[in-house]
């Protein structure tokens, strides 16, 4: 049987629909929500995504405020900014793209952001909160991986959640959500003994490792659902997961495609990060 491809793009779409017309309900009552979006240096793919960023904002009606500085930019000069934005009664949501520069200290910077504005979710405050089941600001890649559980319908009650990659931003945030709404979850890495025997386990199977096509389609469980959140340049243009695409969709029932997969929805849950945060200050002015 044919895997259901699970359509991120489209997905996307619909969330950024529905933020769009919230975004026109919180106006009415005089509230437009604001992105900070701050890029250091000139890595030409943060630029392509940031600008993606800055169009979507625009697009949902919401206030979007870009700080696109030279990679020379020092500490200091970064924390600064980030004081502004903190203190910028406009701004919502502030996202500082990574990788910044060596010569900047990457979690004094996400420190530095305030944990009520924190969009990305990264702050250790927000990442405490989602640790012990009350999250505030969620990270965007595993937000968007739940919400696309949703919209198969997908219950991870009982399920044997096997996730591949033990990051900050998606495999240890991602096992924790899935934990929350009581799946059975491994986290696996680069460690562990038998990996093609553990994800044989699997009812779901999420790919974090960023490591072009490593997971083997015949390690998928006939049935099981495969999150591929791997996005990996292979050669000048063409973009791989990290799932071994063809042979994994040939054993799956739902499937992530790369590109149009779990990439858009980061996007989306990142305006939808900034929407729940000026949601959240209506309810308390
Ligand atoms: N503070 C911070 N937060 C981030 O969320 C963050 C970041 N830094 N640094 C870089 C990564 C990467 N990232 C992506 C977002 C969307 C796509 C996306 O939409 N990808 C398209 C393909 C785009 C293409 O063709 O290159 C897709 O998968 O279909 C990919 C990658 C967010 N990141």
């Amino acid at each position: 049987m044919a895997a259901q491809i699970i359509d991120g793009k489209a997905i996307a779409a619909k969330v950024r629909e529905r933020i769009g017309s919230t975004v026109s309900t919180l106006k009415e009552q005089g509230i437009t929500p604001g992105l900070a979006v701050v890029l250091v240096g000139d890595d030409p793919a943060s630029r392509v995504y940031v600008g993606m960023k800055k169009k979507m904002c625009i697009e949902l009606g919401m206030y979007s405020a870009d700080h696109e500085l030279p990679s020379t930019t020092t500490e200091a000069e970064l924390l600064a900014l980030i004081g502004q934005l903190n203190a910028d009664s406009r701004v919502h949501g502030i996202l500082v793209q990574l990788p910044l520069p060596d010569h900047i200290d990457t979690d004094k910077v996400l420190e530095a952001i305030s944990p009520d504005k924190d969009a990305d979710g990264f702050h250790p405050y927000n990442v405490g909160r989602l640790m012990i089941g009350k999250p505030t600001f969620q990270p965007c890649t595993p937000y968007g991986v739940m919400v696309m559980l949703d919209e198969i319908g997908y219950d991870l009650k009982g399920k044997e959640v096997v996730v591949v990659g033990r990051s900050n931003i998606v495999g240890k945030p991602v096992a924790l959500m899935c934990l929350s709404r009581h799946a059975t979850v491994t986290i696996c890495h680069s460690r562990t003994k038998d990996l093609p025997d553990v994800v044989r386990r699997a009812d779901v199977v999420i790919a974090a490792v960023g490591k072009a096509e490593m997971v083997k389609g015949d390690w998928i469980k006939p049935g099981a659902v495969v999150i591929d959140v791997g996005i990996n340049r292979v050669g000048e243009k063409k973009l791989v997961g990290d799932v071994e695409y063809a042979a994994a969709a040939e054993r799956a029932s739902a499937i992530t495609p790369v590109p149009g997969g779990v990439g858009p929805m980061t996007i989306a849950m990142l305006l939808q990060n900034t929407l729940e945060s000026a949601q959240r200050k209506v309810k308390t002015v």
